[in-house]
Formats: C-alpha cells, sequence, structure tokens
C-alpha cells in the first residue's frame, strides 16, 4: 500500500536525523515535510525550495483530485474464494456506503486476510483466492496499483510520528498538502475532532513526539476521515487505540464512507450493522446485527463506562471506594 501522507511523515527517519539541531518548525523542515510527501515521479520536476515543493505538492493533489472525483464507490462485492485448507467458502457480501461491518474469529483466523483482500481489491491473486468488484466490474490498473487511484486508506495498530512538529504545525501542513483551499480551517476542524474522541485532551501546541499512543490514533482517524478522499476505511482492532470509538465511527459514517473494523471485542463488533465471522482462512457467516444485540451493547457499554469511571479514579489517586459509590 501507497502510504499515506501521515504514514510517510512519521517513517521519514532521513527527516527525524536531519531535524536534529534545528528549531522546531523551521522552514527546512517545513521542505523536508513536503519532500517526504511527494512521490518519486513528482520530486524531480518540483526542484529544491520550499516553494517549488509546496507548489509541487499542490499540483499532485490536484491530479489526484481529479482522480478523487471517480473515488466514490456505490457498491464493493467480494466474491468468494477458498479457506486455509481449501476449502471453497460460500457466501454473498456486498457493502455499500455508511456501511460499517465487523470482522471477527480467533487469532490467526484470517481478518487481517480479508482486510488485506479489500484493501488491494484481489482478484484472485492472494492466498484466499477471493475477487473484489467496484461497481460491479473488475477494479482497473489504476485504482489497485496507484496512490491517488487507491480506494482504501487503512488505520493499523501501529504508528509512531518521529518528527517534532507541533500539532497544529503537521495538520496544516497536512491539510495543505491534500490540496485545502483553507488549511487552517481544516486543521481546526481535524483537531477538534481528534481532542474530542481522545481519552486524554491535548492541543494544537503539542508537540507531536510527546502524543500518548491513543492521542496520535485520534489525530491518524479524524485525519483520514476529514482531509482523505477515500471512500473505504479498514481500521484494525480500534478498541485497543484508546480513542472513543462511537464518535470514530461515526466521523467515517457521516461521510458515507464503507467502514469496515477487525476486533476481538464485542462492543465494537456489536457497533457494526452485521459482523463477518471468520473460520480457518475462511468466511464462515455473515451475521445480522439483531435488536436484541443491539440491547446488548447498551448493557455493555454501561459496563465499560463504570470501568472506565473506576480506572480514571484509580489512575488519579481517587480511593476506589469512594469512585465506586459515585457510580
Ligand atoms: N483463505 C486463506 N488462504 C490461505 N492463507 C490464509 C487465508 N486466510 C488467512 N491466511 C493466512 O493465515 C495467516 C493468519 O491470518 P491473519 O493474519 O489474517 O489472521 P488474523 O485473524 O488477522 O489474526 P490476528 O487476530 O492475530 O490479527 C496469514 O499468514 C494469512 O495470510
Amino acid at each position: 500500500m501507497m502510504p499515506d501522507e501521515i504514514e510517510i511523515l512519521d517513517k521519514t527517519a532521513e527527516a527525524f536525523l536531519a531535524a536534529r539541531g534545528f528549531p522546531p518548525v523551521s522552514e527546512h523542515r517545513k521542505l523536508e515535510a513536503y519532500w517526504a510527501a511527494l512521490p518519486w515521479e513528482f520530486r524531480d520536476t518540483c526542484g529544491w525550495t520550499l516553494e517549488t515543493l509546496r507548489q509541487g505538492l499542490r499540483d499532485y493533489r490536484a491530479a489526484e483530485r481529479e482522480g478523487a472525483a471517480s473515488l466514490s464507490v456505490e457498491r464493493l462485492d467480494v466474491l468468494p474464494g477458498r479457506s486455509k485448507s481449501g476449502e471453497p467458502e460460500s457466501f454473498s457480501l456486498t457493502f455499500r456506503p455508511g456501511d460499517v461491518t465487523a470482522i471477527v474469529g480467533p487469532t490467526g483466523s484470517g481478518k487481517s486476510r480479508l482486510l488485506g483482500d479489500i484493501e488491494c481489491l484481489a482478484q484472485g491473486d492472494t492466498p484466499s483466492g477471493r475477487v473484489v468488484l467496484v461497481d460491479g466490474g473488475k477494479p482497473d490498473r489504476k485504482t489497485r496499483f496507484t496512490a491517488e487511484g487507491r480506494l482504501v486508506a487503512q488505520i493499523t495498530q501501529n504508528m509512531n510520528f518521529v518528527m517534532d512538529l507541533e500539532v497544529e504545525t503537521f495538520l496544516r501542513l497536512h491539510a495543505e498538502s491534500r490540496g485545502s483551499q483553507t488549511p487552517d480551517t481544516a486543521a481546526a476542524d481535524v483537531l477538534e475532532a481528534a481532542v474530542s474522541m481522545a481519552g486524554e485532551a491535548f492541543t494544537g501546541k503539542t508537540p507531536l513526539t510527546q502524543l500518548s499512543g491513543g492521542q496520535s490514533r485520534a489525530l491518524m482517524i479524524a485525519g483520514a476521515a476529514l482531509l482523505s478522499p477515500k471512500p473505504i476505511v479498514l481500521l484494525d482492532e480500534i478498541e485497543n487505540a484508546g480513542v472513543d470509538r462511537a464518535r470514530a465511527l461515526a466521523l467515517f459514517t457521516d461521510r458515507g464512507k464503507i467502514v469496515l473494523l477487525s476486533t476481538h471485542d464485542p462492543l465494537t463488533a456489536l457497533s457494526g450493522s452485521r459482523r463477518i465471522v471468520i473460520r480457518n482462512g475462511g468466511i464462515a457467516a455473515i451475521l445480522e446485527t439483531t435488536d436484541e444485540e443491539r440491547g446488548y451493547a447498551e448493557v455493555l457499554l454501561r459496563r465499560e463506562q463504570r470501568h472506565n469511571a473506576l480506572r480514571n479514579a484509580m489512575r488519579s489517586g481517587t480511593p476506589l471506594a469512594q469512585a465506586w459509590q459515585e457510580l
């Protein structure tokens, strides 16, 4: 997968090293960020100054947006393949905009494989043999293999920032690089969404390197929801992200994205309208979430809130008996 802007900025060890010894948010640092965010083929044509790189990235994003016009997806079908032991699968599976679907199954059963098949729009060329159709047809090569054509944003469990920009500067750069005409407003919107879903507060002035895992993931989720044009979002074990799951999901579904969640957590699974059960690499069942199960979700949510309240009390040194009384 071509990494998205955040991942590129994260992983640019080059920038990290070069950044040592420079004041925060120097022009040099911005130049590195733009440089890192540009695909190779665009770099040569851009030159080396901040202005030429910035313009280069704008041009690239404009080309990407033209491609993005065709990034909308009305339906995505997964056609059956085979399990790990080669048994044929049998199911009918269609995703539409705004759908939230959970993928469940024991460790090693093949949840990530299914996400991977969707991510690369498999055409019988992955170990599962599944085929993914976009709007009823085979995706073209551009959609499968070019960064601008790709339909899927994936949010994984691992992420680290290696640049020590302040959050607001990073978000503004990110918004600018995505071609936003109002990067300050876009950055403020992403920050607000991220703060509202992160467990612990942070501000635009917080350095990226000081963010907790949950805060970093909240930023990544808000960025993917508000700045990325990709119509399909894959979330890997969001329950471990330390973010408010309901808010995170609403950010995506409000924008009509197709959401797939790989999860081991019943409450997360019940936030989907159905769940795909994976066994031995194959799709064993597709279960619609019933009204009764939605009732379970409410009970689970109340329990989780109590648990969180006790955990917060414990963390802040409040005697647990007192916190218990207040529940
Ligand atoms: N249908 C399949 N055919 C062949 N290999 C498969 C199939 N499904 C999964 N595998 C392989 O089985 C291994 C485990 O699968 P995967 O990583 O998807 O499991 P998982 O459910 O995501 O596990 P975890 O819960 O630990 O993240 C991988 O190497 C994957 O490529």
